[in-house]
């Protein structure tokens, strides 16, 4: 009997060479440039606005409830703007790492909108007021501060009342902010006095609520915003006026703000003084906030900070105290309570421009769009934190703090090239000051723990409601 025309192998083979020929085919003919799809959109139906209503009624809820559908990447199309956001290992490090994206591009146009610097200027003095900043508040040089830190709060602390019932919020406020300037910007450089300080306060509070808007959107969009903003600015140019006359010579006694003119030689000292001044208080203040909130309101946690506290400085109280670094290295569970407080009220999103197509989960990013990412989302990814919502100081044990290490996945602080250069800075003052205010008052929170307001994007989360306390200096 003759055999069959083909074998039966061979039948097989062609078979299969046909399909792989077919598969190539349609996976080159699907993308003709044979490029990764771009990642899934939402665009509203408004031209222009896109989703930018839907995602402003809550723009931390509308971008987790996105990526729930979506995926760990996906656009949003808002204002004019395609925002790309991505999450997960992968987009962590794609947003930290990749050299298609850059970190002064995405923020040129909200600093040219927040403190009228101009383009040009920006991108000439940026990444040399980083390097003094980051070298200045650097971790090895923090004594540098700490001891003026500490009598400006020492000072201001004394001027509280005994006793009293207040918002934490604004109880923090009033010794944080007078402490932190006069340290930072020079003694009585910016109005701390009672008399000049309330005025500066309510155009401060103003600029500060209105900057997730005001960096975004032309300044006539916004009245109140824009003449608290053009008032700050006189205010700087007058300090700046009097600073680079009378500023000393010695490299030593020199406050920040110095050191900032010194590089800037003359060009926009006013409009980046008042950033730095910006930049200085608007994360800084709201975390020891929820720092001693979160303490407070639990009992538990509460005893065991006094009783670290107690055990460095002896009973609490009214002694004075001298507060080094090394008494601060020995108060490991209140930092901890810091850090577990930051990694549940951190900023909402963080940015870059794309520069150059992106691959990432097997999409590609257009240049052009602005990556996106949210601290206070990858917070809550149980891969890096197990019980994401819960308030628990236990995970960061002491041999990373000792390390000056953060835990992976914790980008309170953002990340890479241009993480924030006041963050040793900051995690000393808020030790520092939550410290102090446990040691001197005894606390009763008087409203219910309050959730983070959902309205924000960026900065550090604002309380959704009051938080009064009783407090009273110890005995
Ligand atoms: C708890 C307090 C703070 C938090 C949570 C915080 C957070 C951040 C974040 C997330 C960024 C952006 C980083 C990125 O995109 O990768 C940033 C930038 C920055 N931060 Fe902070 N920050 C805090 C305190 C401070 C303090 C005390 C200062 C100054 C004394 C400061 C100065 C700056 C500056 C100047 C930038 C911009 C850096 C640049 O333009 O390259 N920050 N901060």
């Amino acid at each position: 009997m003759p055999g069959p025309l083909i074998e039966p192998n061979s039948a097989v083979g062609i078979l299969l060479g046909l399909l792989a020929g077919l598969l190539v085919r349609y996976l080159l003919t699907r993308n003709p440039r044979n490029h990764p799809p771009s990642p899934p959109c939402i665009r509203g139906w408004i031209p222009w606005l896109g989703a930018a209503l839907e995602m402003g009624k809550g723009p931390l809820e509308f971008i987790e409830k996105a990526r729930q559908k979506y995926g760990p990447v996906f656009t949003v199309v808002a204002a004019g703007n395609r925002l790309t956001f991505i999450s997960g290992k992968e987009g962590v490090s794609a947003f930290f790492k990749s050299k298609q994206v850059n970190f002064t591009q995405a923020v040129q146009k909200p600093v040219q909108h927040t403190a009228s610097i101009a383009e040009e200027s920006f991108y000439k003095s940026h990444d040399d007021i980083l390097k003094m900043m980051t070298f200045r508040l650097s971790h090895n040089r923090l004594n540098a501060h700490i001891t003026r830190l500490y009598n400006e709060f020492t000072l201001h602390l004394d001027q509280l009342s005994p006793q009293g019932t207040k918002e934490l919020h604004d109880l923090v406020r009033q010794v944080m902010y007078p402490a932190v300037v006069d340290t930072l910007f020079g003694k009585g450089v910016c109005p701390t006095a009672k008399n000049t300080l309330k005025e500066f306060e309510e155009h401060f509070r103003t600029f500060d609520e209105g900057f997730e808007y005001g960096s975004q959107l032309p300044e006539w969009f916004f009245k109140d915003w824009s003449l608290s903003k053009q008032w700050l600015l006189k205010l700087f140019k007058n300090i700046v006026a009097k600073e680079e006359e009378n500023k000393p010579s010695e490299d030593s006694a020199k406050a920040l703000l110095h050191h900032l003119l010194d590089r800037l030689k003359g060009n926009d000292t006013h409009n980046y003084s008042l950033l730095l001044l910006w930049a200085s208080q608007a994360n800084a203040n709201p975390m020891t906030f929820w720092a001693l909130a979160f303490i407070i309101s639990e009992p538990e946690v509460y005893e065991k900070a006094i009783s670290e506290i107690t055990s460095v400085f002896g009973k609490a109280g009214q002694q004075d105290l001298s507060i080094t670094e090394e008494d601060l290295k020995r108060l490991p569970f209140v930092k901890s309570c810091i850090l577990e407080a930051m990694r549940l009220r951190s900023p909402g999103a963080i940015t870059r421009k794309v520069v150059k197509p992106l691959k990432v989960y097997n999409y590609e990013i257009p240049p052009g769009d602005l990556l996106m990412l949210s601290p206070y989302w990858v917070h809550r990814d149980p891969q890096y934190f197990p019980e994401p919502e819960k308030f628990k100081p236990e995970r960061w044990t002491q041999s990373i703090l000792e390390k000056n290490a953060f835990l992976a996945g914790f980008i309170a602080f953002g990340g890479g090239k241009y993480q924030c250069p006041g963050r040793w800075f900051a995690l000393m003052e808020i030790h520092m000051l939550v410290v102090l205010f446990l040691y001197k008052y005894e606390f009763q929170l008087l409203d219910p723990f309050p959730k983070q307001s959902n309205l924000h994007l960026v900065g550090t989360q604002q309380p959704d409601g009051p938080c009064r306390v009783k407090y009273k200096l110890r005995e």
